[in-house]
């Protein structure tokens, strides 16, 4: 189909609790996306607002589709976004019939299926990422205690799930003042590629709460690959079994760090909000003709 950008495109809103994403299906309009345009798109002053934004692009020999992934902010890509991938999963699921979906993502293919009974999405997020070149950390460090303190954070865990994670446990995660010490981490030159920052209070063996600080989109109601670092971080500290349930500022998630071949399984609801257009002044305009 040929498209310009004066021919509205269309999206949907979804959210994996309160994670929220415009999802634009370019296997029907691939029409250039710059970062730039997905930066307005993703304001919530002037844009639809979002915290991720994500394309579907056609699928390949082992994928039913691709999944691009970018941060509401700036529009900058990343490596994973766990919550997205459930939606994603759950829209190639109703549109296939399927029961169980393959999603391409630049960190690699990613499995997702439904609980028919509660209707809870499942996404294999693949294997942790331990090494800390894999992070990537700016220098060689035991990623199990990263020797780094930022204000009244200290000690992380940081794991890759496709994408940075440095993980702070505390004694109290309402007492930290993320807005302020969240950008620091994230930007620390320890991180040169930035990180997502969770901070994480340990309630049981099976049970954490978590709080985010997501790279290039601040705070969030959920982050499912953070969560995923979460679940592999009290697991490789000893604090807690395999499996556990982590509560987020927008409800819980049940991740298992599968001890067979250590990848990282992420279990919870999807949700559409609502279908629309992006208004065309949001979008590039076109090339001027050449004379
Ligand atoms: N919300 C996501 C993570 C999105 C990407 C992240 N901000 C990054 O830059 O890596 C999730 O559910 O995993």
């Amino acid at each position: 189909m040929s498209t310009t950008s004066t021919t509205p495109l269309r999206f949907l809103k979804m959210h994996g609790l309160g994670n929220d994403f415009v999802i634009v299906d370019r296997r029907t309009d691939a029409r250039p996306l710059p970062a730039a345009a997905i930066a307005a798109v993703g304001n919530r002053r002037t844009g639809v607002g979002c915290d991720q934004f994500i394309t579907i692009e056609p699928g390949d020999a082992e994928a039913d589709a691709v999944m691009g992934i970018y941060n509401g902010d700036d529009g900058s890509p990343s490596g994973a976004c766990g919550n997205a991938t459930r939606c994603v999963a759950h829209l190639l699921m109703q549109e296939t019939g399927k029961a169980e979906v393959t999603i391409r993502t630049v960190s690699g293919l990613l499995r997702g299926w439904r609980d028919v009974a509660t209707g809870l999405v499942t996404v294999d997020m693949g294997p942790a990422r331990l090494d800390w070149q894999e992070i990537p950390l700016a220098e060689p460090r035991d990623t199990l205690h990263a020797d780094l303190s930022v204000g009244p954070l200290h000690d992380p865990v940081c794991v890759s799930m496709g994408n940075p994670h440095a993980v702070f446990f505390v004694d109290d995660v309402a007492a930290v003042d993320l807005p302020a010490v969240g950008p620091q981490v994230e930007r620390h030159p320890l991180f040169p590629a930035r990180t997502n920052v969770e901070i994480v209070q340990v309630l049981d063996r099976g049970r954490v709460r978590m709080r985010v600080w997501e790279r290039a989109a601040g705070i969030t109601m959920a982050c499912g690959s953070g969560a995923c670092a979460v679940g592999v971080a009290a697991v490789r500290r000893g604090l807690t079994d395999r499996r556990v349930a982590v509560a987020l500022d927008g409800g819980t998630l049940t991740i298992e760090w599968r001890e067979a071949d250590g990848h990282v399984l992420m279990t919870g609801p999807v949700a559409t909000a609502f279908a629309g257009t992006l208004d065309p002044s949001l979008l590039p305009a076109p090339a001027p003709a050449l004379t």
